[in-house]
């Protein structure tokens, strides 16, 4: 079998995806699934669209960095048990940092790579991850072609106005400006629309991906016109570990206050906050979902609130409201959050049909709601095979 292989690397998960050239690139992966525990004891699982599952213990020792290059070798030789004939054409990576330069997917060689590893600051949860799955694919698959497919390159296409910081023109003109994430989540979602919402998907638009990771994109006819993350992704939305926005004035009190250096914010900002941080419990909407504790129901709470002064925002960024879409794990799943969000935003003309929206349909917008309101599930994955076919193919 022909196949693009697709990795989405995370700091001690390898998500993967085999995609089949048949002779078309397939919509659908052949199999999927992921090595999580990478740096203790990591495990793969995974699922082919036959419906077999697997799943497999992986020895490995030494570092995060050699760990990582055992578990992609060990999914390499286990692809191929499962894949007889397997032929690896190119490997499709999610990179979620493009920076300035990047606005496609693009073919790595060294000199991208190391442009891309000065990236690392504005992404410390994500990028080096991400580049570290690529130099395993070069040294254990030096013949293949590889490709990154950004985060950040959906929203290139926003104005000046919409990415600036009021900062002085020196630290802008340095770069120091918004970026945007999920950028191939929206791509993927905003290519559906059409058949969902039909003319309204050229219309004013916003998609909320609300995952782990968690952000809201305006769009004006499928473009992104604004988003809620900007320099990093720790803007905008709380998430299951991250603050999203904070008044900066709080981290100046916490390092006059309480002493606290960029290491122990970053770790503030980015692992001990959001879900996690206000529930005490838990990170997972799930949980939080189905606890009884008051914290967790005021989690939740605030986690809806913000999604719901959001879409305001980015409603008047936009220029109006015709559609709202929710997508990722919770987008997706989450009916009481769906629920939440749409009774706070009723004074945009939106209402939700309790019942579609309980049953997880794809339009869940009442009869006389103004504003279509839809799910649609994400597929970050795909959109990496198709990006990567299409960047190699103008090689
Ligand atoms: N059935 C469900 N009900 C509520 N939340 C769910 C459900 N399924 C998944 N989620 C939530 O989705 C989130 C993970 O989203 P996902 O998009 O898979 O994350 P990631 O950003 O890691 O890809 C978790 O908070 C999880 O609890
Ligand atoms: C950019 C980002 O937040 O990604 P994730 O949702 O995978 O954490
Ligand atoms: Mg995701």
């Amino acid at each position: 079998m022909r196949a693009v292989l697709v990795l989405n690397a995370g700091s001690s998960s390898l998500k993967f995806a085999l995609f089949a050239l048949e002779p078309q690139l397939a919509d659908h992966p052949a199999l999927w699934g992921q090595i999580e525990g990478i740096g203790a004891t990591p495990e793969l699982s995974a699922r082919t669209a036959g419906g077999e599952r697997f799943s497999d213990e992986i020895q490995v020792s030494g570092g995060q960095t050699e760990q990582h290059r055992q578990s992609l070798n060990h999914l390499l030789d286990w692809l191929s048990a499962h894949n007889p004939n397997l032929d690896i054409v190119a490997a499709g990576h999610r990179v979620v940092h493009g920076g300035e330069r990047y606005s496609a997917p693009v073919r790595l060689d060294e000199a991208v790579i190391a442009e891309l590893d000065r990236l690392v600051p504005l992404a410390p949860l994500h990028q080096p991850h991400n580049l570290r799955a690529v130099r395993a694919v070069a040294s254990l698959m030096p013949e293949v072609p590889q490709v990154a497919c950004f985060d950040t390159a959906f929203h290139r296409s926003q104005s000046p106005l919409a990415q600036a910081f009021a900062l002085p023109r020196a630290l802008s003109a340095e770069g120091i400006k918004r970026y945007g994430f999920h950028g191939l989540s929206y791509d993927f979602v905003a290519r559906q629309l059409p058949t969902i919402i039909g003319e309204r998907a050229k219309g004013a638009v916003v998609i909320a991906h609300l995952g782990n990771g968690a952000s809201m994109c305006a769009l004006r006819d499928g473009k992104s016109v604004a988003s809620t993350m900007g320099f990093t992704a720790v803007e905008g939305l709380m998430m299951g570990t991250r603050t999203g926005s904070l008044d900066p004035g709080v981290l100046l009190y916490l390092m006059e206050q309480k002493g606290m250096d960029a290491a122990s914010l970053t770790r503030l900002l980015y692992k001990e906050s959001g879900l996690l941080g206000v529930s005490g419990i838990s990170q997972d909407m799930r949980t939080l979902l189905g606890s009884d504790a008051p914290e967790a129901a005021e989690a939740v709470a605030l986690f809806c609130y913000r999604i719901a002064r959001e879409l305001g925002s980015l409603a008047a960024a936009a220029g109006g409201l015709d559609a709202l879409v929710f997508t990722g794990g919770i987008g997706e799943h989450a009916a009481p959050v769906r629920a939440k969000v749409a009774a706070m935003s009723a004074w945009l003309g939106l209402s939700i049909d309790q019942t579609a929206n309980a049953e997880g349909r794809v339009r869940i917008d009442s009869t006389g709601s103004r504003v279509a309101v839809a799910v649609v599930p994400t597929n970050e994955e795909a959109m990496i095979a198709r990006y990567t076919m299409e960047a190699l193919d103008g090689c």
